[in-house]
């Protein structure tokens, strides 16, 4: 967490950049490396997806290198979407941050607290799934609670009861909503949030921001993924999206 805090600070960016490679084997090792190389001066994040390594031959390999190509103090959030019990969660665990060294996490609550818990090691990230980015999300995480408010509210308030006990648990909110994006803003006012679906899912990244910023004008991770890795110049692509995001946000101290 410190190392995000830090490097959003001292590269000013929000921008996550998403790493969800495609293409035949030789190909996507070069993109890999191109995309890494182009877009780490703009990145206060990386994340790559692990569905998108697994579906390869020699796919845990090809993601341990690229998250050793990724200069030291940019945190790497491993999207690995986890969720099962404590016993099994410990596993998915010891293999982000021992086997692949990332830096955190995307967790998905629906288990419960001991679905969560066993990523929140000293120093980790755990991104919480509350609000996710696509469309039919709507049908279980939009459902209205008897005692008010929706089922994303219930994993936002988990994810905050967990952040105040262990530190390091943020949310992932989509930019696809943000309507939901202010709500949940206003039950965490102080918790990071990872923003997928700005690009190729059509998020309104202005609306995002204005909903989301923290009063310091941070607590956003924007991500975007599929954008930069079919960009010609994917540094291009991601500098001109960190100058926007800069435009729409007070710079930090
Ligand atoms: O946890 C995520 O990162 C995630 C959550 C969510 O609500 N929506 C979402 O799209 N994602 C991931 O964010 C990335 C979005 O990719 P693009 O739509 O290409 O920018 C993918 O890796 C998704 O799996």
């Amino acid at each position: 967490m410190e190392k995000l805090i830090q490097r959003t600070h001292l590269a000013q960016t929000l921008l996550c950049v998403g790493l969800d490679p495609i293409g035949d084997d030789a190909q996507v090792a070069r993109r890999l490396a191109e995309v890494i190389d182009q877009t780490a001066e703009y990145a206060a994040a990386f994340k790559p997806n692990l569905a998108f390594f697994l579906s390869r031959e020699n796919g845990v390999q090809l993601l341990r290198e690229t998250v050793r190509r990724i200069p030291g103090d940019i945190p790497v959030i491993l999207d690995g979407k986890f969720g099962d019990i404590a016993n099994t969660a410990d596993h998915y665990a010891r293999f982000a941050y021992d086997i692949v060294g990332a830096d955190g996490v995307t967790v998905n609550p629906y288990m419960g607290d001991d679905a969560i818990v066993p990523f929140a090691r000293p120093g980790k990230i755990v991104f919480v799934l509350a609000k996710t980015s696509n469309k039919p999300a709507h049908s279980l995480q939009d459902v209205a609670l008897t005692r008010g408010g929706y089922l994303s509210d219930c994993a936002a308030q988990v994810g905050r009861k967990l952040d105040e006990q262990h530190g390091g648990i943020g949310l992932v909110v989509g930019a696809t909503d943000a309507e939901a994006v202010g709500r949940l803003r206003s039950l965490s006012p102080d918790q990071w949030f990872l923003v997928p679906g700005v690009g190729a899912q059509g998020g309104d990244l202005a609306a995002t921001l204005r909903a989301g910023l923290r009063a310091d004008g941070s607590g956003l991770l924007i991500n975007t993924s599929r954008v930069l890795w079919q960009a010609a110049e994917a540094g291009a692509v991601a500098r001109q999206l960190v100058e926007q995001i800069n435009q729409l946000r007070p710079v930090l101290a």
